[in-house]
């Protein structure tokens, strides 16, 4: 009989003693063999669309730390790149894109079954880990959530206050609402292609949830969430999904249950003791180490790691950050931080 994988069995909403963990951008600049591989693809788009180096990078991190779960590399604005949208990185900067300003931004944008073509070599990358990754690594896909996404084409870039989303929300709601729906169906038709070439998990990353209040929060966070969530169940019957909808702040409550979700992720401004006696009840919680710690490294790094599993193990755990770990972490420090969980 196979044993079945440590990270699914979190999903199903086991509580373990040791958690499963992974990272957030494990697969990344501050490890040397990344960067050697995105000099070798040419810059990161590139990289992302290369299934050979794509697979390769997210094995990197596998080999040498042996996490439970290996996350696809690609990036959440790949599906606006297959939508048509313009879209490049600027080096030291951050990503750039063609913006939707109103009606006919939209009206330029393909449809959501027009992606795939496009998108057939984040496809690829999956099949390729799906045949290369170890038995006991869990293959974790995901997309970004139709409302980050959304704030990343309507500014063209990364906005500290998501400015320019909320401005079109309010004076042009057509065209934004239009916008969601399509993001929305285009996600699933994506997540579905994921899965169906080998999976496991999907993760929806809705990194900018928290800019979002009150009854805008349930229309253009949880409501697509739950969208997205029932369809790819609906369609992979036993699909586990993990949402993030990070710095939800009180919002968190619920949300799981709301969204039909099988774990909350959750960022570093949640207490883990919190979020046990609030979220755990309702499914298993994912984080939420501060990834500053991956710098500092240190005893607090394990204090702060032990506290985190001591906290939530009266419930289904896996171990993360709260964010991705950043370029200036030190690569010896998560051997520290395996060794403060694992033991
Ligand atoms: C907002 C967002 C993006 N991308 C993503 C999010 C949501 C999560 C979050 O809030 O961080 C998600 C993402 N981006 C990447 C992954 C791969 C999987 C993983 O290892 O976690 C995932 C899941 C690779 C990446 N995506 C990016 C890199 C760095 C690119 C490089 O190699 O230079 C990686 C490894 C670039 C990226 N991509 C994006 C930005 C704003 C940037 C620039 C900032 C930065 O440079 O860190 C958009």
């Amino acid at each position: 009989m196979t044993e079945k994988k440590k990270l699914l069995r979190s999903l199903a909403g086991e509580a373990m003693d040791v958690p499963p963990v992974w990272l957030m951008r494990q697969a990344g600049r501050y490890l040397p063999e990344y960067r050697e591989t995105r000099a070798q693809a040419g810059d990161f788009l590139s990289l992302c669309y290369n299934s050979e180096l794509a697979a390769e990078v997210t094995l990197q991190p596998i080999r040498r730390y042996g996490f439970d779960a290996a996350i696809l590399f690609a990036d959440i604005l790949l599906i606006p790149d297959a939508l048509g949208a313009d879209l490049w990185f600027v080096t030291g900067e951050g990503p750039r894109l063609s913006t939707i300003t109103g009606p006919d931004g939209l009206k330029a944008l393909k449809g959501k079954d027009d992606i795939h073509d496009h998108l057939a070599p984040v496809y690829e990358t999956v099949r390729i880990l799906s045949r290369e990754l170890p038995r006991e690594t869990t293959l974790i896909g995901f997309a970004g959530a139709p409302w980050t996404v959304a704030t990343y084409m309507i500014a063209g870039r990364g906005t500290p206050d998501q400015g320019p989303a909320h401005a079109l929300r309010e004076s042009d709601p057509d065209t934004f609402g239009a916008l969601i729906e399509l993001l929305t169906e285009a996600t699933i038709e994506y997540l579905d292609m994921q899965v169906k070439a080998g999976a496991e998990v999907v993760k929806i990353f809705d990194s900018w949830a928290g800019s979002l209040k009150g009854e805008a929060f349930d229309r253009f966070a949880l409501e697509p969430a739950k969208r997205i969530t029932a369809e790819m169940k609906r369609r992979n019957p036993g699909l586990p999904v993990i949402a993030f909808p990070r710095e939800a702040g009180d919002k968190y409550i619920g949300f799981a249950k709301a969204v039909d979700a099988d774990c909350v992720a959750i960022d570093t401004k949640v207490a883990p003791e919190w979020a046990a006696e609030h979220l755990q009840p309702d499914s298993c919680v994912q984080g939420n180490l501060d990834p500053k710690l991956m710098v500092e490294g240190g005893q607090r790094l394990i204090d702060e790691a032990r506290h985190i599993v001591d906290a939530l193990k009266g419930g289904p755990h896996i171990f993360n950050l709260g964010h991705g770990i950043t370029p200036d972490a030190d690569p010896e420090n998560v051997h520290v931080l395996l060794e403060a969980i694992r033991g």
